[in-house]
């Protein structure tokens, strides 16, 4: 068990006794029957709103220590009382572990600050996780970026950041990690006062985005708390102040983008995901769209954000919800869940991309239109072939290269939900081709 039982004790007494005196429907069920498939309902407690919400994650090039930083935060809250304490191992599982059970979005570590709570994403940093990081970053209001004082910045550094501000980052701070490892204070200087340029160089604040030199492991382990523990007061005060608790929409008709999906048997199917904008009440009629299916009805019978049975999802949550007569197979990764009427699925897009360079992780050759490149959107991926808008001089001779910004017409395999303002990513072989942005909706 990596968490310590003492630190989790009150919130355990807190959560038995509100599943006790709990007379939300699932949770009786689960009092009757004690069934261990229920497991989401043993703990519920009623989530409460008491401080601001922010989605934000690490960031950055692959061992430069984000699951070490992740962990100690955890474990500097944890000593405040404001989180349980997650040890590397934990956070760092492969996320088929994380789906055992019915456990939902347990990929988001959840703390708190005096001010704010926090739902945390722990990106990983290897190529072959670059899909995670897409998709993970989409559910980030800001996000820390860490880069070892020791190797300086990565072409992992650089795309992250790149991807990081096209899906609407608007602040990132920053963690200047092994800070023990350095001897040269020179170096550290080098190191922040590159990264002051590279922010700039992606659109972000170089001058004022707050700079913490640190050394997670000194935190985690509790050594050296000059640069251990102090640091990461240091960090959470710099996330507190420096990325704006993001304005919620939740006036806007609901949406949710469907990450992961679960079988309760006795219950039904539970679709989890961020809620994009929107509020939904339990037993409100949705729709589900997307995956090249036809648009099912259903409602949601019971809600479930952060572990906690909930009377509503609004924007910015990580719900699971519970959907009447519908089958496991029917709901997919990549459908959304909205307010009847409100989206509609599309097949022909127009595009405005960006082509990533070389040295940010992309192609290093150029393409022709009918490229077949995958396409990301929200949590969908599809296939889809890039043509020129009609009317290109000489269309099928032209090449797109890599730093190019270009506007292409993506016509996907199948339809999905997707509309004007819509970020994504192409991607191809495990690789990010390009981001880019729907300007218009075409079929
Ligand atoms: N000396 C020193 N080593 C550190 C520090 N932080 C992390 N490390 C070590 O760096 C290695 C990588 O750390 P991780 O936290 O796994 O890095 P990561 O960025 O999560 O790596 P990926 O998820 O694989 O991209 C581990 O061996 C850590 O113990 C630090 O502050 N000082
Ligand atoms: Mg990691």
């Amino acid at each position: 068990m990596s968490v310590s039982l003492r630190a989790i004790a009150p919130f355990a007494r807190a959560a038995r006794s509100a599943f006790r005196q709990s007379t939300n429907p699932l949770v009786t069920l689960q009092r009757q029957t004690q069934s261990p498939v229920l497991n989401w309902a043993r703990y519920a407690s009623v989530y409460q709103r008491t401080k601001p919400h922010v989605n934000i994650g690490t960031i950055g090039h692959v061992d430069h220590g984000k699951t070490t930083l992740s962990a100690a935060i955890t474990k500097r809250q944890a000593e405040k009382g404001m989180a349980e304490f997650l040890e590397y191992g934990s956070i760092d599982k492969a996320p088929e572990e994380r789906k055992r059970g019915i456990t939902i979005s347990t990929a988001h570590i959840e703390y708190s600050t005096e001010a704010r709570h926090y739902s945390h994403v722990d990106c990983p940093g290897h190529a072959d996780y670059i899909k995670n990081m897409i998709t993970g970053a989409a559910s980030m209001d800001g996000a820390i970026i860490v880069v070892a004082a020791s190797d300086g910045q990565m072409p992992q550094t650089r795309e992250h950041l790149l991807l990081a501000r096209q899906i609407g980052i608007q602040r990132v701070v920053v963690f200047v990690n092994k800070v023990d490892a350095l001897e040269d204070p020179e170096m550290l200087e080098l190191v922040e006062m590159e990264m002051r340029e590279l922010l700039s160089t992606y659109g972000f604040d170089g001058d004022e985005t707050p700079v913490v030199l640190g050394s997670a492991l000194c935190a985690l382990e509790g050594k050296r708390p000059d640069i251990g523990e102090s640091k990461i007061d240091e960090l959470m005060k710099a996330v507190d102040e420096w990325i704006p608790t993001p304005a919620r929409d939740t006036d806007k008709p609901f949406l949710m983008s469907v990450e992961d999906v679960f079988s309760i048997p006795g219950r039904g199917t539970v679709a989890s995901g961020r809620v994009e904008r929107g509020v939904l009440k339990r037993d409100s009629e949705v729709e589900l769209i997307g995956k090249g299916t036809e648009v099912i009805k259903t409602k949601v019978t019971d809600i479930e954000t952060f572990h906690k049975i909930c009377e509503e999802a609004q924007a910015g949550d990580n719900s699971g919800l519970l959907l009447r007569s519908i089958r496991r197979e029917d709901v997919k990764r990549g459908m959304v869940i909205c307010k009847p009427g409100s989206v509609k699925a599309h097949k022909k897009v127009m595009l405005s991309m960006y082509v990533l360079s070389k040295e940010e992780g992309g192609r290093h050759k150029g393409f022709h239109q009918n490229y077949r490149p995958q396409i990301y959107v929200r949590s969908a991926d599809e296939s889809c072939v890039l043509m020129f808008p009609e009317g290109t001089e000489e269309a099928d001779s032209k090449m797109v290269m890599p730093g190019d910004n270009v506007e292409m017409v993506a016509e996907l395999w199948q339809p999905i939900a997707i509309e004007v303002g819509q970020r994504l990513t192409v991607r191809e072989g495990g690789r990010t081709v390009a981001t880019g942005l729907v300007t218009r909706v075409l079929e």
